[in-house]
This record gives C-alpha cells, structure tokens and sequence, in this order.
C-alpha cells in the first residue's frame, strides 16, 4: 500500500535514520522533522523541517495531510521531569492532538520496554501486564501508550505502541535477549503501517531472539516475523562479561541499568551505546 503523506519525528536519531529511506518508498511524500538543523542527503520524495516537538504551532502544520505519524523523536534517556516534560510528555500530546485536527489516520509510536522496566525478568511478560515504568522517561511512554488509548477510544484515531527493547549493537548479556536489530525494526514499523485495522495496539519490538524476555502473542496478528537472532554474538559476550550480581536490581529488571538508576539520572551514560547512524 502506498500513502500519500508520512510524517517520521525524530529523524536525525539512530533509529530515524533508519527507518527514513524504507519510509520514503511507501508513500509520495516523506516530511521527516527533528529539532537538528539538518539531517544529511534528502532521499526521494522527502522534505526536511526542523520543529521543536514540544511546541504545538511548530507541529501541527507539518501534520496537515498526513495518513500516518511515525513517531519516534523523543530524549531518550532519563533526565529530570522538568526536562522530560516538553519533548516527551507534551510532545506526545502534540502529535496526537495535531493528527486528530487533521484526521491523522494512525501514529506508530517508538514506546519502550522501560513502560514496564520493574517486572523481573523472570517474568516472561505479555503487551497486557499493567504498566510498571522504571524511570520519568519510562512514565512517559506510559503516559503516551494511555493517551493512544484514549484517542482511540474516544476519538478513533489509531495507534501500534511499539515496546522498543534495544535497538543497538550487542555489547553485553542483556542485549542477547533484548536486541532489536536495524532490519528488524524497519520490518517492525513496516507492518504497523501496513496492517488494515490496528485500533490501540502494543508490540514489542525485539529481534528473534533465543532468550528474548517478552511475549508478542497478542499483536501476533500484525505479522510481525524478525529474522535476527542475537545469539550469534552469546559466546563472545558472555566469555568477556563479568560475573552478574544477582541482588543487583539493573540485573534483575527487564529496565536494565534504567531500572536501577535514581531517577532523574541519565541511565545510557553506562550502557556503551555506539553511534552507529546510517549517514546518507
Ligand atoms: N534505541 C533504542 O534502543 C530504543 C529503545 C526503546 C525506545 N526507543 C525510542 O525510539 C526513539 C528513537 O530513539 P533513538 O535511539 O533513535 O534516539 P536518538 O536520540 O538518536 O533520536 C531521538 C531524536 O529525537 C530528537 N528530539 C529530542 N528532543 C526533541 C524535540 N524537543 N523536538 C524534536 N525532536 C527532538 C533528537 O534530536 C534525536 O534526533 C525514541 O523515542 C526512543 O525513546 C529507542
Ligand atoms: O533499554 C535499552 O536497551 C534501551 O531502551 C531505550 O528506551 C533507550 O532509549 C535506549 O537508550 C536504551 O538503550
């Protein structure tokens, strides 16, 4: 199916970078936004605007004609609440509000494991456990998972909240259960926008991995099929990693290090995530 208009936000991150060019070729007109002054080489079809997500009047004019959001700018690390609040609480209400004036279609949003980053892994947890967020950052993705809920409900505007695990390269024991590779997440989006009927829809967004913590049974219906397996990294990872500390709740918690950090603390800073952009 071929749109008419997308927009994709945050499209000077990693994951933007990514997902721009596979967008591009589903619809005619490709508007991709970010608060950067620029994102590189243009493919075909798409136009660059720099807006702040936290602004309404910078948003709502990119939205206007749009079948579908995808939305994915956001701070993407735990900061205070004053910081998070603009871009990833009002940010979200921007987004959806400004597509319900223009009859947006759907949002694809980029929500996140940290959403429910408190369950124990031990927990092989479903897209219906209650929210149990881990960080700010994470009360925010439940805050824009509920809003989705909402609009839908009372407005029929739909959306597919996709729990984004770790879309990074494998640096450590976690990431083997949790990676989402970059090819599995264009194949992710991809049938959130191709998929005939979504209402209010969560998914996680992790690769086929053997020891992926997280069930997608109940989106089965989105046919979502990942083709990478972390597993091909296990033995190198786990032959160099340490020894785990099992009272460590970081270990313990499907939020990793975002589970034990104080909030309000940048929880990445730890992680060794490698810029590895897609430059065009
Ligand atoms: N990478 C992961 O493993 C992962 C996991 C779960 C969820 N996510 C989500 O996926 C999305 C993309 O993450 P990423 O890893 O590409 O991060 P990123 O930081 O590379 O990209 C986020 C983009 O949002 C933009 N942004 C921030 N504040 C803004 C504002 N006020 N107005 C407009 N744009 C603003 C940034 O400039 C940046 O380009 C985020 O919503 C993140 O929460 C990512
Ligand atoms: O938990 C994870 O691995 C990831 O979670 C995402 O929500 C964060 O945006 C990203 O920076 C983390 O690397």
């Amino acid at each position: 199916m071929k749109l008419k208009k997308l927009v994709l936000t945050g499209a000077a991150g990693r994951l933007g970078s990514y997902l721009r060019e596979p967008l591009s070729k589903m619809c005619d007109e490709l508007v991709s936004t970010d608060i950067a002054d620029d994102i590189g080489n243009l493919y075909d079809g798409e136009r660059y605007v720099k807006a702040d997500l936290a602004k309404f009047d910078e948003i709502e004019p990119l939205v206007e004609g749009a079948d579908m959001v995808v939305h994915f700018g956001a701070i993407v690390d735990e900061v205070p609440f004053e910081e998070m609040l603009g871009p990833n609480f009002i940010g979200s209400y921007n987004i959806w509000e400004a597509g319900h004036r223009h009859g947006v279609r759907r949002v694809v949003y980029a929500s996140s494991i940290h959403a429910v980053g408190m369950y124990p892994k031990t927990e092989f947890i479903g897209t219906d456990v209650p929210h149990r967020p881990d960080t700010f950052y994470g009360l925010a993705k439940c805050f824009t998972e509920d809003l989705g809920r909402m609009y839908w409900e009372k407005r029929q505007m739909e959306s597919v909240h996709l729990r984004i695990l770790s879309a990074a390269q494998v640096t450590n024991p976690r990431a083997l259960g949790s990676w989402l590779s970059y090819d599995d997440l264009v194949r992710l989006v991809r049938v959130a926008i191709d998929t005939p009927v979504v209402g209010f829809t969560i998914a996680y967004g992790v690769s086929a991995n053997d020891r992926a913590p997280v069930d997608n049974a109940l989106a089965s219906f989105l046919g979502y099929r990942p083709q990478d397996n972390a597993e091909q990294f296990a033995e190198q990872i786990l032959a160099e990693a340490p020894q785990a500390d099992p009272t460590d709740i970081g270990t313990m918690c499907h939020g990793g290090p975002f589970a034990s950090i104080p909030l309000g603390q940048s929880a990445v800073g730890s992680m060794g995530i490698v810029d590895d952009r897609k430059k065009t």
